[in-house]
C-alpha cells in the first residue's frame, strides 16, 4: 500500500512539474522510474511488485501511512530542486563563461613591487600607474611609453585585491575549464610573494585552494581533488612531493616524463598526485613542496627561485554534466626570474639556470603570442614548460598571467622586457576595437556580472529550501519506522549539497554492482568512491558490469582518470600512493619512458603516444599509430588488475613520514623505488643559527686553517674584478698567499669576507658566503678544503663557515642523488640535519681525528633552506670496498682544481658524486 502510494505520489509530483519545469523530459521521468523499478527490496517499487506477486503479510497503520507519504512528497520535492539547482548551475556556467570570454581567454596583470624599507629607490620613478588598466613607462625625461593590461595592481595592492581578480577564474576551473595561472617577472620583483605569499599575507596559491574547497563544498557535486607539484629546473622535471635519496645505494626516484593522449591530453608519467580531501591537506602537501624547490641566493635576490615551479590541481566530477569536462587541471606557476646576465654578474651553475629560465620563458612568450594570434602553429615543443601545459593552454582553458614590474630605475631596462613580454603575451586582441566597441563590451559584461549575482541568489535559495526539506526528512525519519537504507536511497542524498565522497559511497554502496549501470550518472559512485568502499574487490566477478558502467570508450577516458599504485615501506607497514597517470601509464612498451631531457633538445616527438584501439585519429595528431596499438583485452585485464591492487594514500600519513622515518615507496609494476626521505620543519632556520652560534664559541681556538700544497701565486697575478676594499685584499693575497689565505678564509664567513673563487677562465674573485655552493673536498692531510662546483672552485675553511648549509639542490639534477648527511666516522649513524651539526661533528673530534678521512659536501648557501650535509668517511668507504674508487676520483678532483680546470672539462658527468657514495 504504502509503496504504490509513494509512487502514485512522485508520478504526480513529476507531472505537475512537468508543465512547470521544462527540464523534466519524458526521459528523466522514465530513468526516475527504472531506478525505482531496480532499487533493492527496500524500495518502494519492490514492494509493489512483491505485492503484485503475493498477498502482502505486512499491513501497515493509517499513522505509517501517513508518515511515508509526507516523507515521500519531501523526497519528491528534494528531487526537483536538485534538478532545479543543476539547470541554475548550467546557466551559471555558461553566464560565466561568456562574461570570461569577453574579458578574454588570457588575461594579463601587472603587479608594481613597492619598494622596500632602506631600498635606494633611484632618482626618477620610472614606471607610474596612471589607472587600473594603464602604466606609464619613463624612458627619460621626455620620453615615455604607454603599457595596457587588463589589471594593474599599485605598489600597495593586497594580496587580497590580486586574488579578487583571479576569483574568477578558479571559480571556471570548478566548472571543469583547464586553467594555468603564471607569475612572471625580472627575478626579485615578487613572483613567489604574489604567489605563495607570507604566513600573515597568504598569496595565490593558498587562497586558491581554499576558495576551490570552499566552492566545491558550496555546489551540490562530489568532487575529487588531486594535488601534484613539481618544478622545471634546467629543463627537467622534478617532483617536488618525493624528496631525494638520502645514500647512494638508494634508488633514483622514478623519472618524469611527458606524455599526450591521442585527444592532446598531457600527462607526467611518474608524478606523484595526492587525492585531498580539504584545504589543509592541500596547503601542508603545498608547504612540503615548497620547500624542496631549487632556490639560491644571487645578486638580485637572496631567496631567487633557480627553477619553475608547477602546482598542478586537479579536479575530479562524475556526476556534474554542465561541468566542460569530467577532469580539469588548475596550475598554478611560479616561473623562475628573467635576468640580465650583465645585471646578475651570474656565472657557473648559476648563468646556466639563468639561460634555462631566460630559454623557457622565451618559448612560453611565442606560445601565449601565438596562441592570441591564433596561429595555426603553435610552438609548445620548444620547452618543457610548453609540454607540460599544452592542454592547458589554449582553446577553451583560462590563462592568467601576473607580470611583475620593479620601481627602481635602475631596473629600468629588465621593466621594458617585463612590459615588452606582457604586451606580446596580451596581443592586445581586445586593443583594436573602437572606443564605441569597448563601451558595449562593458556594457554586456556588467550585465552579465548582474546575471550571475541574480543566478547565485537563486541558488542559495534552493539551497536554504533543501536543507530544510532535509531537516524535515531527518525529522520524520526518526518519528517513523522508515528505516535508514531508504533514507539513504542515493537519488535523495547524492545531489544534496556539501558532498561527501565518503557518504557518496556509503549511500551507493547498498545498491548491487550488477544494477548500477541503471542508476543515473549522478547516482552512480565515482570509479574511486568503489573502489575505496572495495565494492569493485567485493565484485570482482562482476568485472563485465564495472566496464559495461563506462560511459565512454577506454580510450576517450585517458585524460581523466588517475591510476593508483600500491606503496611499500621498507619499515614494515605499508603505504599506497596515487600516482597520476593517464591510460598512458601503462606504457604497453614496456620500458620506453622517455627520459626528461634539456627543453631545448627536445621535439614533440619526445612525447609519447599510446594509442587504444578504439582510438580515432586524434586532432592534429600524425604520430604512427599502428606502432602503439594494443589489445584491448589486454588493456582491460591491465586495468582491472591495477584497481584491484589499490589502495588510497593517507595524506596525513604521507606528512607524517615526511617528518620522520624515510621510507620507500615501489610501484607496482615493481623494480622502481622511489626513496622520500623525511624534510624536517621549517623551522630548521632557527635551529641552524643556534647552532651555529653555539658553533662560533666552541671553536674559536681551532681556526686556523694551514694550506701547503696549493700554490696559487700564478693565478693570483690575474686581472680581478673586485670593488676597492676586495682589490686591496686581493692585492695582499698576490704577495702573501698564505696568510691571506688563512685571513680571508678564516673569517666569520657571515660577517661577509668571504671566500676565494677561481673561475675556469682563470679570474679570481672574493664572494661573500652567500655564493658558496658545490661539492667540497676536505682533505686534512694537506689542510685543504675545496668547494668544487662543475665548472669552477673555491677555497674556503669549511671549520670557519659553519653557518653554510649543504644541500644537494645546487647541484646538477643527478648529483642530487648523492646521500644526505651521515655520520663523519661511521659514515652512517644520525642525520645531520644542518651543516653546522656536522662540523660540529668535524670539530668534537678534532683536526687529528679528521685527518685520515677525506669526505664531501655539497653546500647550499641557502640559509634559509633545509639544510643537509653529506659526508663521508674514508673508513666507511673502505669497509664498504669503495675505498679504491673514492681516492681515484678525489684525486681527479684535486688534479682538477690545481690545474684550475672544472668537472665538465674533465669529462666528469653528472653522476660523477654518485659513484662516490654509498
Ligand atoms: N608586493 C609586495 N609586498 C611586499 N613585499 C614584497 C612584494 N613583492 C615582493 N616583495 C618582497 O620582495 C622580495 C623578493 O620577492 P620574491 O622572492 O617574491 O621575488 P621573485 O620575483 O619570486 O624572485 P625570484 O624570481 O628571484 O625568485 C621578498 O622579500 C618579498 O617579500
Amino acid at each position: 500500500m504504502e509503496a504504490r502510494k509513494s509512487v502514485q505520489n512522485l508520478a504526480e509530483t513529476i507531472h505537475s512539474l512537468l508543465g512547470l519545469k521544462a527540464h523534466f523530459t519524458s526521459s528523466w521521468v522514465k530513468s526516475v522510474c527504472d531506478i525505482i523499478g531496480h532499487l533493492p527490496s527496500e524500495g518502494p517499487s519492490n514492494d509493489l511488485k512483491a505485492e503484485n506477486s503475493k498477498t502482502s503479510t505486512v499491513s501497515f497503520s493509517n499513522k505509517e501511512d501517513d508518515l511515508a507519504s509526507a516523507i515521500s512528497k519531501i523526497k519528491d520535492e528534494l528531487a526537483a530542486l536538485t534538478a532545479n539547482i543543476n539547470q541554475l548551475n548550467i546557466q551559471r556556467r555558461q553566464v560565466l563563461n561568456d562574461f570570461l570570454d569577453l574579458k578574454g581567454n588570457i588575461r594579463v596583470f601587472c603587479r608594481i613591487r613597492p619598494v622596500a624599507l632602506g631600498e635606494n629607490f633611484g632618482s626618477f620613478k620610472p614606471i607610474v600607474a596612471m589607472d587600473s588598466s594603464y602604466v606609464l613607462l619613463r624612458l627619460s625625461d621626455n620620453k615615455s611609453r604607454c603599457y595596457s593590461f587588463d589589471k594593474v595592481f599599485l605598489p600597495g595592492s593586497s594580496q587580497d585585491e590580486v586574488f579578487s581578480e583571479v576569483k574568477p577564474v578558479i571559480k571556471s576551473a570548478l566548472d571543469g575549464y583547464n586553467a594555468c595561472i603564471f607569475a612572471y617577472g625580472q627575478t626579485g620583483t615578487g613572483k613567489t610573494f604574489t604567489m605563495e605569499g607570507s604566513p600573515d599575507l597568504p598569496g595565490v596559491v593558498p587562497r586558491a585552494i581554499e576558495a576551490l574547497f570552499r566552492e566545491a563544498v558550496d555546489c551540490n557535486h562530489a568532487f575529487l581533488f588531486t594535488f601534484s607539484m613539481l618544478e622545471i629546473y634546467m629543463g627537467n622535471l622534478k617532483d617536488l612531493l618525493i624528496t631525494q635519496p638520502r645514500k647512494a645505494m638508494d634508488p633514483m626516484p622514478l623519472r618524469l616524463s611527458i606524455k599526450t593522449d591521442p585527444k592532446g591530453g598531457i600527462e607526467i608519467d611518474n608524478l606523484v598526485a595526492f587525492q585531498v580531501s580539504d584545504f589543509n591537506q592541500a596547503l601542508r602537501l603545498y608547504r612540503l613542496g615548497c620547500q624542496s624547490r631549487s632556490t639560491a641566493s644571487t645578486n638580485c635576490n637572496t631567496s631567487s627561485s633557480r627553477s619553475h615551479s608547477l602546482i598542478r590541481l586537479s579536479i575530479t566530477s562524475f556526476d556534474a554534466p554542465e561541468r566542460q569536462r569530467e577532469t580539469n587541471k588548475v596550475w598554478f606557476i611560479d616561473l623562475g626570474g628573467s635576468e640580465r646576465v650583465l645585471k646578475t654578474k651570474a656565472w657557473g651553475r648559476r648563468l646556466e639556470e639563468g639561460k634555462a629560465i631566460n630559454l623557457s620563458l622565451s618559448a612560453l612568450g611565442d606560445v601565449i603570442n601565438a596562441l592570441q594570434r591564433k596561429k595555426f602553429h603553435v610552438p609548445y615543443r620548444n620547452s618543457k614548460l610548453t609540454q607540460v601545459l599544452k592542454d592547458s593552454l589554449g582553446g577553451s582553458s583560462k590563462t592568467l598571467m601576473l607580470v611583475h614590474v620593479s620601481p627602481k630605475d635602475e631596473d629600468l631596462c629588465e621593466t621594458i622586457c617585463s612590459l615588452n613580454f606582457a604586451t606580446r603575451a596580451r596581443s592586445i586582441h581586445l586593443g583594436t576595437e573602437d572606443s564605441e566597441k569597448r563601451d558595449q563590451r562593458g556594457v554586456t559584461m556588467m550585465n552579465l556580472q548582474q546575471k550571475i549575482k541574480i543566478i547565485e541568489e537563486e541558488r542559495r535559495n534552493i539551497k536554504r529550501n533543501i536543507e530544510k526539506l532535509n531537516e524535515k526528512l531527518d525529522t520524520l525519519a526518526k518519528r517513523g519506522t522508515i528505516s535508514s537504507q531508504e533514507l539513504n536511497a542515493p537519488h535523495l542524498t547524492s545531489e544534496l549539497p556539501q558532498p561527501n565522497l565518503e557518504s557518496l559511497r556509503n549511500k551507493t554502496s547498498d545498491v548491487p554492482i550488477g544494477q548500477m549501470s541503471l542508476l543515473p550518472r549522478f547516482m552512480r559512485p565515482t570509479i574511486c568512491s568503489r573502489r575505496k568502499s572495495g565494492i569493485d574487490k567485493q565484485n570482482s566477478e562482476d568485472k563485465q558490469e564495472f566496464h559495461a558502467r563506462r560511459r565512454r570508450p577506454l580510450s576517450h577516458r585517458a585524460e581523466s582518470v588517475t591510476f593508483p599504485v600500491k606503496c611499500k615501506s621498507d619499515h614494515s607497514s605499508e603505504f599506497d600512493t596515487w600516482r597520476s597517470s593517464c591510460l598512458l601509464a601503462f606504457n604497453m612498451k614496456g620500458s620506453a619512458d622517455i627520459e626528461t631531457e634539456y627543453s631545448q633538445d627536445t621535439s614533440e616527438c619526445d612525447i609519447e603516444v599510446v594509442v587504444f584501439p578504439e582510438q580515432e585519429t586524434s586532432r592534429g595528431n600524425s604520430i604512427n599509430q599502428n606502432a602503439h596499438i594494443s589489445h584491448s583485452q589486454q588493456y582491460g585485464n591491465r586495468l582491472e588488475s591495477k584497481y584491484s591492487s589499490t589502495r588510497f594514500l593517507d595524506v596525513e600519513n604521507w606528512l607524517h613520514l615526511h617528518k620522520k622515518e624515510p621510507f620507500i615507496i615501489t610501484n607496482s609494476s615493481g623494480g622502481k623505488r622511489v626513496l622520500a626521505t623525511p624534510i624536517p620543519e621549517k623551522k630548521c632556520r632557527s635551529y641552524g643559527q643556534k647552532k651555529e652560534s653555539k658553533l662560533k664559541d666552541e671553536t674559536k681556538d681551532t681556526c686556523s686553517f694551514k694550506i701547503n700544497k696549493i700554490v696559487y701565486h700564478k693565478m693570483l697575478n690575474k686581472q680581478v674584478d673586485v670593488e676597492g676594499f676586495r682589490r686591496s685584499v686581493l692585492e695582499e693575497v698576490i704577495n702573501k698567499p698564505q696568510p691571506l689565505f688563512e685571513d680571508c678564509l678564516n673569517k666569520d664567513s657571515r660577517s661577509g669576507s668571504g671566500c676565494l673563487l677561481h673561475k675556469p677562465d682563470g679570474d679570481l674573485t672574493i664572494q661573500t658566503q652567500d655564493f658558496v655552493h658545490g661539492p667540497s673536498i676536505i682533505d686534512n692531510e694537506c689542510d685543504t678544503s675545496f668547494m668544487l662546483r662543475d665548472l669552477d672552485f673555491s677555497i674556503g675553511n669549511p671549520k670557519e663557515e659553519p653557518g653554510i648549509s649543504f644541500s644537494s639542490l645546487e647541484l646538477e639534477p643527478h648529483c642530487q642523488q648523492v646521500p644526505t648527511g651521515t655520520d663523519v666516522e661511521d659514515g652512517m649513524g644520525e642525520n645531520l640535519d644542518t651543516s653546522s651539526q656536522s662540523w660540529m661533528t668535524g670539530r668534537e673530534r678534532g683536526p687529528q681525528k679528521l685527518k685520515s678521512h677525506m669526505a664531501l659536501f655539497m653546500v647550499n648557501p641557502h640559509p634559509e633552506e633545509l639544510t643537509r650535509t653529506y659526508v663521508r668517511s674514508q673508513e666507511y668507504a673502505q669497509n664498504r670496498g669503495i675505498c679504491h674508487l673514492l681516492k681515484q676520483k678525489i684525486q681527479i678532483v684535486y688534479a682538477s682544481a690545481l690545474l684550475g680546470l672544472g668537472f665538465q672539462k674533465l669529462g666528469f658527468e653528472h653522476d660523477f658524486f654518485y659513484g662516490l657514495m654509498l
